[in-house]
């Protein structure tokens, strides 16, 4: 045990308060420690709320080869489980995400496993999982996909599972980020899916830097792991030993997840209330834990209230950011094969407008070496896609004025938008689509400009610039009125 070299100076010799680790904060109370003392020296502007939310998913359900799925006794100290967990988590439910086609998959003893979920099915909250397991990204065809979720769904009415929860995970994460929109068009259409979660967005550790976001009405949340996979069943082959199980409960990687996040949404799978039922000892360690160690008040609620909840808390983070799924391996193998991504401009026109830029976009693309985008019915040759709503339309909106059959291989595509010069946002959505990207800027007089589009808004009807010269638009001062200031 390291020794707790933790020490508070009151100041008295120079006025500075300081709170000084000597241990480093390897040691995790020494993270806790810190924490209060950010808290206690920022006179609490600073601190984290105490209130720590925390769902359990159980991806897979009925999903399993024979011998790894649940039993009667199994389906029992899950319920026990749960019963426990309830007394230190207000409102915990285990939440079940089912693949119909494998129910009674099982041996005799694991269909009963099958049986006695069902029968007990109030106990939980439910969630539709892929009936298949398929990954949806290799559904091109929406109503394909479509007829996969009704199944699902005919088989919850069947038998009596809820179908109201509005929230869906998808197998592998697929499809959800990087999107695959027939997957969110199908969820919503038969599932009235609001809430997701992932893992994915972006692809990175630690967990806690994951965000969220939110795509065509869908809330996607990111997704925690608690280090048990689908192939973690027993506890003498736990990678790394049940030491390293322990560590990351006792003040390591997972108690350290709840104590940075909010919202926690964990990732588990069927096979992990099985044979050593290491999600039960896991969950219930930690919780118990946290109640030991800390005054952390823990709580549960259904996905879409917490979904609620986290954009509340970061609203910020409802925007997407799109990156090019190519850029990261693990993306391109949850991501259409149809779809392309090498034809993403490598040169982007960014105005200001009235600079000329039309006629740079003429230029460029006449030469036989460049392509531009295909033009836009409502905006002609300039997408605006990373300045304005365009960019919720998402990344295949985008890709698709870039097909493939654009370009020869020797090729190389650029877009023009003169309204990205200004664009508050287009910095950190091109950088994050198109980090290599060259940037054209033209920089012209100011005053050539000014007048340039003084004429450009006459032209289009606009009654400041009709009513009033040039002259006195650019030599309006603060007492002018409003309209002539904002034109200004
Ligand atoms: N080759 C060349 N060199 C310099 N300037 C040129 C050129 N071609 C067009 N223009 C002038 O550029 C003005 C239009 O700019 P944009 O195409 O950027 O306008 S827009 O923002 O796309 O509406 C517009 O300016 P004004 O005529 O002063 O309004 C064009 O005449």
């Amino acid at each position: 045990m390291p020794l707790a070299t933790v020490v508070q100076d009151h100041g008295r010799l120079d006025g500075v308060q300081r709170v000084l680790f000597g241990g480093g904060l390897q040691f995790w109370l020494h993270r806790l420690l810190f924490l209060d003392a950010l808290s206690y020296l920022s006179h609490g502007q600073l601190s984290l709320s105490l209130d720590r939310w925390i769902l359990v998913d159980i991806d897979d359900i009925f999903v399993g080869e024979r011998g790894t799925r649940l039993h009667e006794e199994d389906v029992a100290a899950l319920l026990a489980s749960q019963a426990a967990l309830q007394r230190l988590v207000s409102g915990f439910r285990f939440n079940l995400g089912f693949s119909a086609k494998y129910y009674h998959h099982g041996t005799q003893l694991e269909n009963r496993g099958d049986d006695s979920l069902l029968k007990h099915k109030d106990h939980f909250t439910w969630f539709c999982h892929m009936w298949n397991h398929q990954q949806p990204h290799l559904y091109n065809n929406v109503t394909h996909l479509e007829a996969e979720m009704m199944l699902n769904k005919q088989f919850a009415i069947e038998h009596g599972i809820p179908t109201n929860s509005s929230y869906s995970v998808s197998p592998h994460h697929s499809g959800v980020y990087p999107v695959h929109e027939p997957l969110y068009e199908a969820w919503r259409k038969v599932w009235d899916v609001k809430v997701t979660s992932t893992e994915e967005y972006p692809h990175l550790r630690p967990a806690r830097l994951r965000r969220g976001f939110r795509h065509k009405g869908v809330m996607v949340l990111p997704r925690q792991t608690c280090g048990l996979f689908t192939h973690t069943l027993l506890l003498e082959r736990y990678p790394g030993g049940r030491h390293r199980l322990d560590r990351s409960i006792q003040g390591g990687e997972l108690f350290q997840t709840v104590i940075n996040n909010p919202i926690n949404v964990f990732m588990t799978h069927m096979s992990n209330y099985g044979n050593d039922r290491l999600a039960l000892y896991t969950f219930e360690s930690v919780v118990k834990f946290l109640r030991c160690w800390t005054n952390v008040r823990l709580a549960s609620a259904p996905p879409l209230a917490l979904a609620e909840k986290y954009f509340q808390l970061r609203p910020d983070e409802l925007n997407p950011l799109w990156g090019n799924p190519c850029d990261d391996i693990r993306h391109r193998r949850i991501w259409s094969k149809s779809k392309w991504c090498g034809t993403l401009p490598k040169v982007l026109v960014i105005g200001p407008q009235k600079t000329g830029s039309t006629a740079l976009y003429t230029f460029l693309a006449m030469h036989p070496s460049l392509a531009p985008n295909l033009p836009s019915p409502t905006t002609y040759e300039e997408l605006q896609f990373f300045n304005n709503n365009n960019y919720l339309k998402g990344l295949d909106w985008y890709l698709n004025f870039f097909p493939p059959s654009l370009t020869n291989t020797t090729q190389i595509t650029f877009e023009k938008s003169a309204t990205y010069f200004d664009g508050d946002l287009v910095p950190r959505r091109a950088h994050a689509l198109l980090p290599n990207a060259k940037i054209i800027a033209i920089l012209i007089s100011p005053s050539k400009r000014a007048y340039s589009w003084y004429q450009h808004i006459r032209s289009h009807g606009d009654p400041v610039a009709n009513n009033y010269t040039f002259h006195t638009v650019i030599t309006a001062n603060d007492s002018a009125p409003k309209p002539l200031r904002d034109l200004r």
